[in-house]
């Protein structure tokens, strides 16, 4: 029978400490390798201990999902795996008679959804949680959940549906470097952390077939922009747009290369997140075009200046703000606008 033990008392029925130490000594030590246990119910006694050890077996096996009846335990593998998602690997879990029976994978996930949907005649929404601490992989998962429905939920026929199929596929893909580039930042704990939680919704139509999607955020992390902990960074964007404007952008939005702003900690740093290509590609994508584009970045880079003001303590709170150094004030921003690049 399975046992459970949480660490505290369990009543008069409660195992006695030697006897779970037998159980977990047996466990631990028998037959069957720790990794070969592919859902966590059948891990006996359920102890720390044990589920601890069978997900690090099953780690070191280079198996990064576990099940645990019907939820899903995914490991960060913290290194590439691209054999792990390919769109083959999504068609044959789509594909699959049954694919619970395929090994435990965020794809059965989505496709056990996609199914749910597919089998009632009146289609119930369907919802995933992907829960976890800060760098589990949350932001990835869904990443790959989002990829999964683009590969199995577009399957039209003619050529014209095609074309539109891959645009809302593009369309949907393209979502996810906008919101990483003006909602996540480098945190102690993660290099892409998101700064904001988020309710996506895929639509479908009646023939399963996705239509759309519509992302809603929430408790975005604003005091980030004026307010960084150390050695924390502030949004990607803005260290977007300092690296990768163009000489003229750099004139046109006052930011002269070599530029500090008290509101870009850590510039040094290089991530792979900095990249403004991505992002400026996606947005067009969206369909927002470059003269939208321009005012948000001029927007953004209006930002950084206005931290570089720094105001004097007030004597008396109901008289207006001084500033520190008008001057130095006027004198950044004459260099800002005259800087050749
Ligand atoms: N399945 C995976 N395969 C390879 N790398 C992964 C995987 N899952 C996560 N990672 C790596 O771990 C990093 C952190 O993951 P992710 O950003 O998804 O965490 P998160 O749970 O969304 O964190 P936060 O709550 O801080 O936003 C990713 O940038 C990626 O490098």
């Amino acid at each position: 029978m399975l046992q459970q033990v949480n660490g505290h008392s369990c009543g008069s029925d409660a195992q006695s400490p030697a006897s779970l130490r037998e159980d977990l000594q047996e466990f631990l030590g028998g037959e069957a390798p720790l990794h070969q246990l592919d859902d966590l119910t059948k891990v006996n006694p359920v102890t720390l201990e044990t589920v601890l050890r069978c997900l690090q077996a099953r780690y070191m096996a280079d198996l990064f999902y576990t099940n645990a009846g019907c939820t899903l335990v995914a490991l960060n593998p913290f290194k590439p795996i691209p054999q792990l998602y390919t769109p083959e690997l999504m068609r044959d879990y789509h594909a699959a008679l049954q694919p619970q029976k395929l090994k435990p994978h965020i794809f059965t996930v989505g496709e056990q959804t996609y199914r749910n949907v597919k089998s009632l005649i009146e289609p119930v929404n369907q919802s995933i949680v992907v829960s976890g601490e800060s760098g589990a992989g949350k932001t990835w998962t869904s990443r790959c959940l989002m990829k999964f429905y683009a590969v199995v939920a577009t399957s039209p026929t003619s050529g014209e549906n095609y074309k539109i199929a891959e645009r809302i596929e593009q369309r949907i893909l393209n979502s996810n470097p906008v919101m990483e580039a003006f909602g996540n930042a480098c945190t102690l704990r993660n290099n892409n952390s998101s700064r904001f939680g988020k309710f996506i919704q895929l639509q479908l139509n009646r023939a399963q077939q996705m239509t759309g999607a519509a992302v809603q955020t929430y408790l975005l992390e604003k005091t980030r922009v004026a307010c960084q902990a150390s050695s924390e960074r502030n949004f990607h964007i803005f260290y977007q747009i300092c690296k990768g404007a163009s000489e003229e952008e750099r004139l046109q939005w006052h930011l002269p290369e070599g530029a500090t702003f008290s509101w870009l900690p850590n510039p040094e740093r290089t991530l792979e997140e900095d990249c403004f290509e991505v992002t400026r590609e996606a947005m067009l994508h969206l369909g927002i075009d470059t003269p939208s584009q321009n005012n948000i970045f001029k927007v953004l880079a209006g930002l950084l200046h206005l931290g570089n003001i720094w105001f004097a303590d007030s004597e008396d709170e109901a008289q207006p703000c001084q500033l520190m150094d008008d001057a130095k004030l006027c004198q950044d921003i004459s260099l800002a606008a005259a800087a050749p690049s």
